[in-house]
């Protein structure tokens, strides 16, 4: 009863369909197209639609073949028919979320070959969640909660999870546990787990608790440095290259973060000159990469571009990572114009977690879900389980008893419990 009303329902719709496009009212087509996927019938059903719509490809160009892909059974745009769906729970219920939902259209290539040409077929994504997602938290997580998310993160997928710092507690006390942290995760496999170590001593103790991987942090305004390392540029040069050879002797890589990369909370605009001269200090004394940070998210395609052309011309592109703070929405766009500009390497946060403790007014950093979203979008491979990562997010949001922060984890949870309810 309820199939045959079903069908009823479908074969009107198709009728619809047929006399809209006869009469040439193709825009019209186009957006039902996308919402009317749940046509139902047999496979010879589904063929003769397509063979009315491949008459629709002869007269337009790609946008039709959209709409001819649109139309099939198994359109990433119709979860409720896609075979490979999967029940994801959260505080907000269950949804499903088809594995190819956020994927990027099999044409998309062709186009993106043409328009964005320079932008990595692989991009590595250096999660920063459990560390600068975590730092400026107010009330102590538990170290369980941060191991736990630091496992859901690895199990997503992402390559490299910063986990945690080996800092001063009285400046950074929501991450004075970073040796019990360390020493939970340290023999998790297949990703690397960098700490934070802003001296000797912080690096003594990383390497005490089993940390592999350090990251160093400098700045390239000097009032910030001042505010969040007590010391000079210059002075933390000194400081980091003790550090750096230090690690060179136990064969540990050292990452070299730049902070206040385009914008300072103190001094204002920061020259791209400063920025390319740190980090030409932090390449020749051993650093394998150097992430860029706009600490407070200022920056835009305007401010980015010529920092990134002063950097990339000390620094060679493939030891170069961008780190964007969404204060001004501005984060997506920056990456993007790093990925044409041929940067692969894109550090984020889980939901968008984040702000720097001297960086008043900085908001979060860039959501992983987001850049993987529109990284999938690109057909740009991640190595990253969009699912399991929605999973992490959920989990530390859940914790910390608010939303998340990435606008692609809650679209994709409003859109799959509202087809849900199809
Ligand atoms: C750099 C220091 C240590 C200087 O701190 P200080 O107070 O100037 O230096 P100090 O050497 O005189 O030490 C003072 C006390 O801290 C202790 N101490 C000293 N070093 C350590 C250590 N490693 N681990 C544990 N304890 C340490 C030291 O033992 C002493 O203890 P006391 O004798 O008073 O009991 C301090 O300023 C500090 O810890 N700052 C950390 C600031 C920080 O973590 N900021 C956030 C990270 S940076 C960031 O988020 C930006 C980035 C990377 O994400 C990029 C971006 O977003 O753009």
């Amino acid at each position: 009863m309820l199939a045959s009303k079903v069908i009823k329902k479908t074969l009107r719709w198709r009728l619809n369909f047929q006399k809209r496009f006869d009469e040439g009212g193709f825009s019209t087509l186009k957006r039902r197209s996308f919402y009317g996927t749940t046509s139902f019938g047999s496979e010879a059903d589904n063929s003769s639609s397509l063979i009315n719509l491949s008459k629709v490809s002869k007269d337009i160009d790609g946008g039709t073949f959209l709409l001819r892909r649109q139309m099939r059974r198994d359109s990433p745009c119709n979860p409720l028919f896609n075979q490979d769906h999967r029940v994801v729970r959260t505080n907000i219920g269950s949804f499903s979320l088809s594995n190819r939902y956020y994927s990027s259209h099999g044409h998309l290539k062709d186009i993106k070959d043409k328009y964005l040409g320079s932008v990595p077929e692989v991009v590595k994504i250096v999660e920063v969640g459990p560390r600068d997602g975590l730092q400026n938290e107010k009330t102590i997580i538990p170290t369980e909660v941060k191991v736990e998310l630091i496992k859901l993160l690895v199990s997503s997928g992402l390559p490299v999870v910063e986990a945690t710092s080996f800092v001063s507690p009285k400046w950074v006390p929501q991450l004075a546990d970073g040796k019990d942290v360390i020493e939970a995760v340290r023999n998790l496999t297949g990703v690397r787990l960098p700490v934070l170590t802003p001296n000797l001593k912080g690096f003594e103790a990383a390497v005490a608790a089993g940390a592999k991987e350090v990251a160093i942090f400098a700045a390239a305004s000097e009032s910030f440095s001042r505010s969040n390392i007590n010391c000079s540029i210059e002075d933390s040069l000194v400081r980091y290259r003790d550090v750096a050879l230090a690690a060179r002797k136990h064969s540990i890589p050292v990452r070299g973060y730049i902070s206040c990369v385009v914008g300072c909370p103190i001094e204002g605009a920061v020259s791209p000159s400063k920025v390319a001269y740190v980090a030409k200090e932090l390449l020749d004394m051993g650093c394998f990469e150097i992430s860029l940070g706009d600490t407070i998210g200022v920056g835009t395609p305007g401010t980015v571009i010529p920092m990134l052309d002063a950097v990339t011309q000390v620094v060679p592109l493939e030891r170069l990572a961008v780190h964007f703070h969404d204060t001004y929405g501005q984060a997506l766009s920056n990456i993007l114009v790093s990925l044409q500009m041929g940067i692969s390497t894109v550090d984020s946060s889980v939901s968008g977690l984040g702000g720097c403790p001297y960086a008043k007014g900085a908001s979060g950093n860039v959501a992983t879900e987001d850049v993987v979203y529109m990284l999938s979008g690109l057909g740009v491979k991640t190595n990253v389980d969009l699912r399991k990562l929605l999973l992490a997010g959920d989990f530390i949001c859940k914790h910390l008893g608010r939303p998340s922060g990435s606008k692609a984890a809650i679209a994709l949870t409003r859109t799959t419990a509202a087809a849900s309810k199809l």
